[in-house]
């Protein structure tokens, strides 16, 4: 556990870089300190954030037809080495296992850095006739990139710790089309749960996945200006079922390759909740994923502060028995500690209870977002507590919303957008073209973050690069 008290000050959430990486330590999310480059360790309180986030993602992924499953870490290298975009994408991050023991190993084992080639030589076992479709499967297991960039707590690890990873199998291309849709779909609705609203675009060519058709992506807009990709969705065709012979019987009894989709979401969910919803004092948690939800501070005087404490112990068991995370502080600290340290942690929702109060027969709630006291009924409390709930999760969302929206920079041509994307997302127009694309982000000095899957185009333009008309804009954006 982390130390008792926190000595440095939290920086202001303006030197993003130094906020992020201090609140990572001061709310006991994860410890940098494991002394491996890019690996770090979860806190115990950081676990349970991750915990309630991955309810919702297994929420969403079963109640759409996914059964989640488990497939072995290492993969043989004759498998890994089959499909040959893929291998280039990954040859430079994978790990390898070359002994057991003192014995070498005849043959190398690859730490997987994403499953398809562990998961496609079951599927061709597994899969046999059309009947079989939609095949939806799903792990969260931890996986492993040699990432030579900058790594990062949550945002860019060597062990992905949290690598939530989707591989469907249908029948046709416009199967596999029709569930790329839908799991964007999940995806900006597992983001809506955690207050965070989403960019959707189609990635540039040259930026999809190895060995995929098309990426649709889904990106976060951080509080420095920077997007941070939270999401993929690839349509796989059927270049992985050709490479490790995925084949069905159609109805009209001819055997064909299947067609796949494969979508990934990490910790890079929690990064992007925490900074976008944090502030100054700390966390600032949705209250759907905060481990605590409810601290319940007794206001004690001298007089009456057995009835005082009785009265919280009766509100906390109240609250858990309608299935709220509460805790009551009473420890010797003065109030003020009291609030600092819960507000550091993000608890939603702190409910302030002194002799006046119950003469009053209230609590004092206080939201963590806005600061906002109102008094609540005792008799009250379940159905109170749960309404400030709602308003947390919906101002935190709009807030949100608004301050993206607020960040999108519709531009006339490269050097606004140059100047732009130092404070968000630029649009531009541009014709599709590979040379102008790759022109363009030369010259911007950035990269084509995608296609928005919502146009927004402002009809006929011009591209910057070549001049032919067009009527697509794409996001241009520093990224993580
Ligand atoms: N080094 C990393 N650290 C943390 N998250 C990462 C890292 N690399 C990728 N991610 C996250 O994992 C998601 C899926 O990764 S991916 O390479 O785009 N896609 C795949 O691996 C596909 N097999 C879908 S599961 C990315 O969108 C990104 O949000
Ligand atoms: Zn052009």
């Amino acid at each position: 556990m982390a130390e008792s008290e926190k000595e440095a000050a939290l920086p202001p959430k303006e030197d993003f870089s130094d906020w992020y990486n201090e609140l990572l330590w001061m709310a006991e999310i994860m410890d940098v300190r494991y002394p491996v480059k890019g690996l770090y360790v979860w806190y115990p309180f950081g676990f349970a954030i991750r915990r309630n986030t991955y309810n919702i993602i297994r929420e969403i992924l079963d109640n759409s037809g996914h059964q989640e499953t488990l497939f072995p870490l290492l993969i043989p290298e004759n498998e890994f080495m089959k499909e040959a975009e893929h291998i280039k994408g990954f040859e430079n991050e994978v790990y390898w296992v070359t002994h057991g023991g003192k014995d070498p190993l005849d043959i190398p084992l690859a730490l997987r850095p994403t499953s398809e080639t562990a998961i496609y030589p079951m599927y061709k076992i597994w899969v046999r006739s059309h009947a079989d479709f939609p095949l939806k499967l799903y792990q969260i297991v931890n996986t492993f990139r040699y990432e030579t960039k900058h790594t990062r707590p949550l945002i860019r690890l060597r062990e992905i710790t949290s690598f939530k990873e989707a591989h469907t199998v249908h029948a046709t291309w416009e199967d596999a089309e029709a569930q790329v849709k839908e799991a964007v779909g999940l995806y900006t609705e597992i983001y809506r749960r955690l207050g965070v609203p989403v960019l959707r675009s189609r990635r540039p060519d040259w930026d999809k996945f190895p060995g995929a058709d098309y990426t649709d992506a889904i990106d976060a807009m951080m509080p420095d200006g920077k997007t941070l990709q939270i999401g993929t969705v690839h349509h796989l065709g059927d270049n992985f079922a050709k490479t490790f012979d995925i084949k069905y019987e159609a109805p009209d009894g001819e055997q064909r390759y299947a067609h796949q989709t494969c979508y990934g979401i990490s910790e890079r969910s929690i990064a992007a909740t925490i900074s976008i919803h944090g502030d100054d004092k700390g966390l600032v948690l949705p209250p759907e994923i905060a481990p605590v939800q409810v601290v319940i501070i007794p206001i004690i005087f001298k007089k009456g502060a057995e009835t005082v404490l009785a009265a919280c112990k009766d509100v906390q068991e109240r609250l858990k028995k309608a299935g709220i995370r509460v805790e009551i502080d009473a420890s010797d600290l003065r109030p003020g500690a009291k609030y600092y340290r819960w507000e550091m942690k993000g608890v939603p929702l702190r409910l302030e209870i002194g002799p006046r109060d119950l003469e009053n027969n209230v609590a004092v709630a206080v939201r963590r977002d806005t600061g906002e006291k109102e008094q609540i009924p005792l008799p009250e409390i379940e159905t109170g507590v749960r309404l400030k709930f709602e308003a947390i999760q919906k101002s935190l969302y709009d807030k949100a919303e608004s301050e993206l929206e607020s960040r999108i920079f519709d531009c006339a041509e490269l050097d606004e957008v140059k100047e732009k994307i130092q404070e968000g997302v630029a649009t531009i127009p541009w014709c599709g073209k590979r040379e102008c694309g790759l022109e363009m982000e030369d010259r911007i000095g950035a990269g084509i973050l995608g296609i928005p899957l919502t146009p927004r185009g402002k009809g006929k333009e011009k591209c910057p690069i070549c001049g032919a008309e067009t009527e697509t804009r794409v996001y241009v954006a520093r990224t993580y």
